[in-house]
């Protein structure tokens, strides 16, 4: 079948897929450079343009420059962290500890993306049956960012070793408003080819073909075609 007319042209559609194979969660690798404002303002814009349930755009975005509140909450982080390494055992606790899991300070950014939860009134379209789906519009413009910042060779880590009423009170967030992420953004010395904690021998990706099922969950896909596609590696960015 012949591609539509409305599709991008290969080389755009190249760095789409590019973006999405080569994003890494970044945590080791932040350089102290800043990052320029118009690039920040990109970045944002392109979170702003996400998906979100009944248009509700239930975002917003704490720009977290200042070194003492970075510094209490890098405080949060080493609290819960040590909680969180008390969940393994032996050479799986060893491992966990050995990972680096936050680049609060060394980043010359962090952001929090949240989610007032108020916003649009009490009956927003689309949001009745599942009231997650604000959260969820969030998780969308986190992603959104996370993808413009590879292009813009900007690297970005989630940080959510954190307890939540923790952060929310050290960013005086109000009731309604609920931290869905922390992240570091800052450039890089290098993007990893791979998930650093598959690199670390913490976990792997899964193959793929595992995890489409037919019609519903736990069945064969009867869609030969499709399954020996989905069996082939990306065919853009790095592959991984
Ligand atoms: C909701 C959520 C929360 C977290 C993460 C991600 C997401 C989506 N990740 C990053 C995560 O470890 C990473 O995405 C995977 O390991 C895959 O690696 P790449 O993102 O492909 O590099 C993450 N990483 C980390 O070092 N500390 C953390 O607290 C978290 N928390």
């Amino acid at each position: 079948m012949t591609a539509p007319d409305n599709c991008f042209k290969e080389a755009e559609r190249d760095g789409v897929y590019r973006a999405i194979y080569e994003r890494r969660d970044v945590r080791s690798q932040f350089l102290p450079d800043p990052i320029a404002p118009d690039v920040l303002a990109r970045l944002l814009q392109a979170a702003h343009h996400a998906p979100s349930v009944g248009f509700m755009q239930p975002w917003d975005f704490i720009v977290i420059e200042n070194h003492e509140i970075r510094a209490s909450i890098l405080a949060l982080f080493e609290q819960a962290n040590q909680a969180a390494a008390e969940h393994f055992e032996g050479e799986r606790k060893d491992l966990y500890r050995s990972l680096k899991l936050q680049g609060i300070v060394e980043s010359p950014l962090n952001l929090c993306i949240t989610c007032d939860r108020s916003r649009g009134g009490p009956h927003v379209l689309g949001r009745n049956s599942i009231v997650e789906t604000d959260l969820f519009s969030t998780c969308l413009a986190v992603q959104n960012l996370w993808l413009a910042a590879r292009a813009e060779g900007v690297g970005v880590g989630w940080v959510s070793i954190l307890d939540q009423t923790q952060l929310s009170e050290a960013l005086n967030l109000p009731e309604h408003v609920y931290p869905v992420a922390y992240l570091c953004l800052g450039y890089v010395s290098e993007f990893l080819d791979q998930p650093e904690l598959e690199a670390k021998g913490w976990r792997s990706r899964l193959p793929l073909s595992e995890l489409v099922h037919g019609d519903t969950w736990g069945e064969m896909l009867i869609n030969e075609p499709l399954e020996t596609a989905l069996n082939e590696k990306p065919t853009f960015g790095k592959n991984v």
